[in-house]
């Protein structure tokens, strides 16, 4: 009896030990990463600081920022692994619908269609996108190591409400002015016949990605504003999706 008793002990303890070693080592890995990602996104803001002062035009400034934008921009696919393993408390639809987005308009648009690089949509898009990721890995950074100063916090729950619709604007009137150049040039088309018998028109799909903002922004959107209420105001809130 006593035996099973210390043997219940030992292997609590065991249990423990290894719980704070997986939340250690969970905790590392989040401020890693979020310092990473801080780090990347103002060096992004810096190149392009840099480069508008030195040249006084934004023509150009994709191009020079595209290889770090890439590198940044589709390490965030990580973010959508931590929600799925469950190390952060976030939704996988939510987190992969932002990530995969932003991901589509980077290689896919931005990066693909260089006849849009100078549009000032791109260069809107990318401004708001730096100021956002600035603030929300530096948040979760101060708030993994417990030191949250107030103005990040609000800076997190308040940017949003008017970056978020800028953005998306950014990003649809970049689709739109590709529009021409993709149906002109036929890129990432197959038209019939062909030996696979399968017809893809991308600007259709583009057409149809623009669309699907119509569905998706609004519950991204009001996401935020929940999240926001719960972070900033303390409400209790049951998300549906979760
Ligand atoms: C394949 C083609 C697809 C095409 C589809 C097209 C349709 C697209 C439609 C929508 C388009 C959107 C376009 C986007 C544009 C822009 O981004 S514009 C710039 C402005 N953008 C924003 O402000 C983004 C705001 N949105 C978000 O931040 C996202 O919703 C989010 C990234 C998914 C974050 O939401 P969420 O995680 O739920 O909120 P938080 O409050 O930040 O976090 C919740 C808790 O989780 C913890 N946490 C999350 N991540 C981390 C992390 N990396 N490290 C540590 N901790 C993390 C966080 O601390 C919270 O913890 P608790 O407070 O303890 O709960």
């Amino acid at each position: 009896m006593a035996s099973s008793e210390e043997d219940g002990t030992v292997e609590e303890k065991e249990n423990n030990n290894k719980k704070r070693t997986k939340s250690a080592l969970t905790t590392a890995w989040l401020t890693f990463y979020n310092i990473a990602m801080t780090a990347g996104w103002l060096v992004l803001a810096l190149a392009m600081m840099r480069f508008y002062i030195k040249k006084g035009t934004h023509k150009g400034l994709y191009r020079s920022i595209a290889r770090t934008l890439k590198f940044f921009q589709t390490f965030a696919l990580v973010e959508v692994g931590h929600c799925a393993i469950g190390i952060v408390r976030t939704s996988v639809i939510v987190t992969g619908v932002q990530v995969c987005s932003r991901i589509f308009m980077v290689w896919f648009v931005a990066s693909s269609i260089r006849q849009i690089q100078n549009e000032e949509s791109v260069i809107l898009f990318l401004v708001v996108w730096t100021v956002t990721e600035i603030t929300r890995y530096s948040y979760y950074t101060f708030k993994l190591l417990n030191h949250l100063p107030y103005f990040i916090k609000w800076a997190r729950y308040n940017f949003f409400i008017v970056l978020y619709p800028l953005g998306v604007v950014g990003e649809l009137l970049s689709i739109y002015a590709a529009l021409p150049f993709v149906r002109r040039s036929g890129m990432f088309s197959m038209r019939l016949p062909n030996k696979y018998n399968v017809s893809f028109d991308y600007y259709y799909c583009l057409i149809i990605v623009m669309l699907s903002y119509i569905p998706l922004f609004p519950q991204l959107y009001f996401h935020m504003l929940r999240q926001r209420r719960r972070v900033l105001h303390g409400e209790v809130i049951v998300e549906k999706d979760d």
